[in-house]
C-alpha cells in the first residue's frame, strides 16, 4: 500500500536529502525545482537506491522536441514521467515511442498525461483560458485522447477519477494530485479530495506534497494517511 502514496519532493536539493534521511518513502516524485538543481545524475542515484521515481516535467512541445527529451530522460529508468494531454495526439504518441525504444528488457518508463491541472477552476477556464467547456468535461476528454494516442495514463483531480475510469478502462492509470486531508488548507489547490476520497473513486496513486512536507512531523503525517486509506480499504 505505501507505494500508492507518491510523496511530492517540491524542495531544494538539500531539504530533499534531509527530509529522505529523516524518512524514505517508497515512492517519490521530482519536479520542476529539483530537477533543476540535483539534474538526472541524482534522480539515476535515487533509483539505484532502490526509491520508484515519478518524473514530473510535465513537457508541451512540438511533437518532435518532446520525442528527443522524453528518450533522453527516459534513459534514467524513472517509473512514471508527465506530459501534458493539450500537446495533442501526435505529441503524446511519440512520447510513447520514445520510452518504447530505450524500454530496458524488465522496465519501461510509464507516460502520463496531465488533462487539467488541480489548480484551475471552472472560472480560470472560462474567463482566462476562454474554453467553453465544463472543467470536468474537459479533462475526461484530454484523458480519451491521451488513451487514444499511446499514453499509459493521466494526472487528473480526484473530483474526475471516478468518471475518467469509466471513459477510459480499469486499467488506464489514474494518478491523482490536489489530495488535502480533511484538516489541510487547499493552498493554491483548485479540486480537491481527501485521500479516502482519491483512492474509494479508482485512483492508482495519489501525489501529495505539502500536507506531508510541511508538517510538524512529516513521517507521522504520511503513516496517517496510509492508515486512514488502509482502514477505507479493508
Ligand atoms: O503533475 C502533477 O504531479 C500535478 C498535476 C496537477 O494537476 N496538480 C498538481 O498539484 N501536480 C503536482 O502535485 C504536487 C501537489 O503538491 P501539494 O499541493 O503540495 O500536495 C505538486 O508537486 C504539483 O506539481
Amino acid at each position: 500500500m505505501s507505494k500508492k502514496v507518491i510523496v511530492a519532493l517540491d524542495y531544494s536539493l538539500q531539504e530533499a536529502e534531509a527530509f529522505l534521511q529523516s524518512f524514505p518513502p517508497a515512492f517519490i516524485k521530482v519536479g520542476y525545482q529539483l530537477f533543476y538543481e540535483a539534474g538526472p545524475a541524482w534522480v539515476a542515484k535515487k533509483i539505484e537506491e532502490g526509491y520508484h521515481v515519478f518524473l514530473d516535467l510535465k513537457l508541451h512541445d512540438i511533437p518532435n522536441t518532446v520525442y528527443q527529451g522524453v528518450k533522453t530522460v527516459s534513459k534514467l529508468g524513472v517509473d512514471l514521467l508527465t506530459i501534458h494531454a493539450s500537446g495533442g495526439s501526435q505529441m503524446i504518441g511519440r512520447a510513447r515511442e520514445a520510452v518504447e525504444q530505450t524500454a530496458a528488457a524488465n522496465h519501461r518508463t510509464k507516460i502520463l498525461a496531465v488533462t487539467q491541472l488541480t489548480s484551475t477552476d471552472q472560472a480560470m477556464l472560462t474567463d482566462e483560458l476562454q474554453i467553453g467547456t465544463n472543467v470536468s468535461d474537459s479533462a475526461i476528454h484530454l484523458a480519451q485522447l491521451a488513451q487514444r494516442s499511446g499514453a499509459d495514463g493521466v494526472i487528473c483531480s480526484g473530483q474526475e477519477v471516478r468518471a475518467i475510469k469509466q471513459a477510459t478502462s480499469s486499467e488506464f492509470l489514474a494518478v491523482t494530485p490536489g489530495i488535502r486531508p480533511k484538516e489541510a488548507g487547499a493552498d493554491d489547490q483548485k479540486r480537491v479530495v481527501t485521500p479516502v476520497q482519491a483512492i474509494e473513486r479508482g485512483a492508482d496513486y495519489l501525489v501529495i506534497g505539502r500536507p506531508i512536507t510541511k508538517a510538524k512531523d512529516p513521517k507521522r503525517a504520511y503513516e496517517t494517511i496510509l492508515q486512514s486509506i488502509e482502514e477505507a480499504t479493508t
